[in-house]
């Protein structure tokens, strides 16, 4: 059903950033959940790359926003049209055109029934065949090449923007998991409280993200980096330069990787004896974008007393597992929290 011509596509519809995977060509688009939009025509400005260059940057007529929060739809009509860009993108890459995709996303473990189908609406809308849904751990597990299919215990840990995802899965299946909207965008957020309370400064999300980038780090940072950045005086009003340094920024990240960790803790003492032992055995493998951060794999591996492993391309699993996902239907349906709406339901 999947073979010859298709162009059937895995989305990672993420709240930061949205890829899609083709088989035999890997990941062809990568780029942010962003939209601009114009509000006195209501029309579509930019999408992606160009739209995220835009936050915080537009004249009046124009917003730049991400419709996706917490790793779940926030404004429907936008998201559909968003990814019918990223559907064209993909489609773009391919000699030859048959028919509409079916169409594999990935969603936060822990949605609502209603969260979901509006993922899988969005999807149709956005010209999918057959629109599927996987549960966002699962995916990255299967992108990160765990045994998902053995009788072995694997843990895997997604820290994207708008969710943390940890699940403990073996045979096929989610064991336990737990999904907190605790993840990249709440360390910006956090970058930004901590700056404007201890400096009176205001800073847009694009600083406080580049400032994690460069000089954060989970836990004490080992060297004494620092950053200049800009913003606006709360007292003057005006423009104003600083330096901050990474040990400051380590403080300000400080809850989010609490929570973090936190999470993966609860889930481990969630996890039966002989799946914990194999955890014990391979691993907790993070992914996801906030898996970069420095040092977050040290730390929870002190907090836990696990092996902690990086994943190979980090970004990137949760695209991949969701396009083999739907190269491998068979083996997945009414298993891994897999559902399916066609066009004509
Ligand atoms: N080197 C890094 N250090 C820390 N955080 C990073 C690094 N690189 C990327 N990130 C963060 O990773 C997040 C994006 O990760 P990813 O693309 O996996 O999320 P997403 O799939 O869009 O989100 P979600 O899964 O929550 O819907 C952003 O918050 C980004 O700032």
């Amino acid at each position: 059903m999947f073979g010859g011509f298709s162009r059937d596509m895995g989305i990672d519809l993420g709240t930061a950033n949205t890829l899609v995977y083709v088989k035999g060509k890997g990941v062809i688009v990568r780029e942010p959940s962003v939209v601009a939009l114009r509000t006195d025509t209501d029309t579509i400005e930019a999408v992606g790359n160009s739209a995220k260059n835009m936050i915080g940057r537009t004249p009046g007529n124009i917003v730049a926003v991400r419709p996706m929060k917490d790793g779940v739809i926030a404004d429907f009509e936008t998201t559909a049209t968003m990814m019918k860009y990223f559907i064209n993108q993909a489609q773009k890459t391919r000699s030859v055109f048959t028919r509409k995709p079916n169409v594999m996303v990935c969603v936060p473990s822990g949605i609502t029934a209603v969260e979901k189908r509006a993922v899988e609406d969005a999807t149709k809308q956005a010209g999918a065949k057959e629109a599927y849904t996987i549960e966002e751990p699962f995916a990255a597990a299967i992108g990160a090449d765990l045994p998902v299919w053995e009788p072995t215990g694997s843990m895997v840990v997604d820290i994207g923007g708008g969710t943390t995802e940890v699940a403990i899965i073996s045979l096929g299946g989610i064991v336990t998991s737990q999904s907190i909207r605790v993840a990249g965008d709440e360390m910006d957020d956090a970058v930004i409280q901590y700056i404007k309370k201890t400096y009176n400064l205001m800073i847009g999300e694009r600083t406080a993200e580049a400032l994690k980038l460069q000089i954060g780090s989970a836990g004490k940072p080992e060297d004494i980096d620092s950053m200049e950045i800009r913003g606006r005086d709360l007292l003057t009003g005006l423009p104003k330069t600083i330096d901050v340094t990474a040990e400051e920024i380590a403080d300000a990240l400080s809850d989010t990787v609490a929570a973090i960790i936190e999470a993966v803790k609860v889930t481990l003492e969630k996890t039966p004896p002989e799946l914990a032992a194999d955890i014990m055995d391979r691993g907790i493998v993070l992914t996801g974008g906030g898996a970069l951060l420095r040092h977050l794999d040290h730390v929870i591996s002190e907090e836990t007393k696990m092996p902690v492993i990086v994943a190979e391309n980090p970004m990137d699993c949760v695209a991949i597992g969701t396009g083999r996902a739907l190269e491998n239907l068979h083996l997945f349906k009414s298993k891994a929290g897999i559902t399916s709406r066609s066009r004509s339901k």
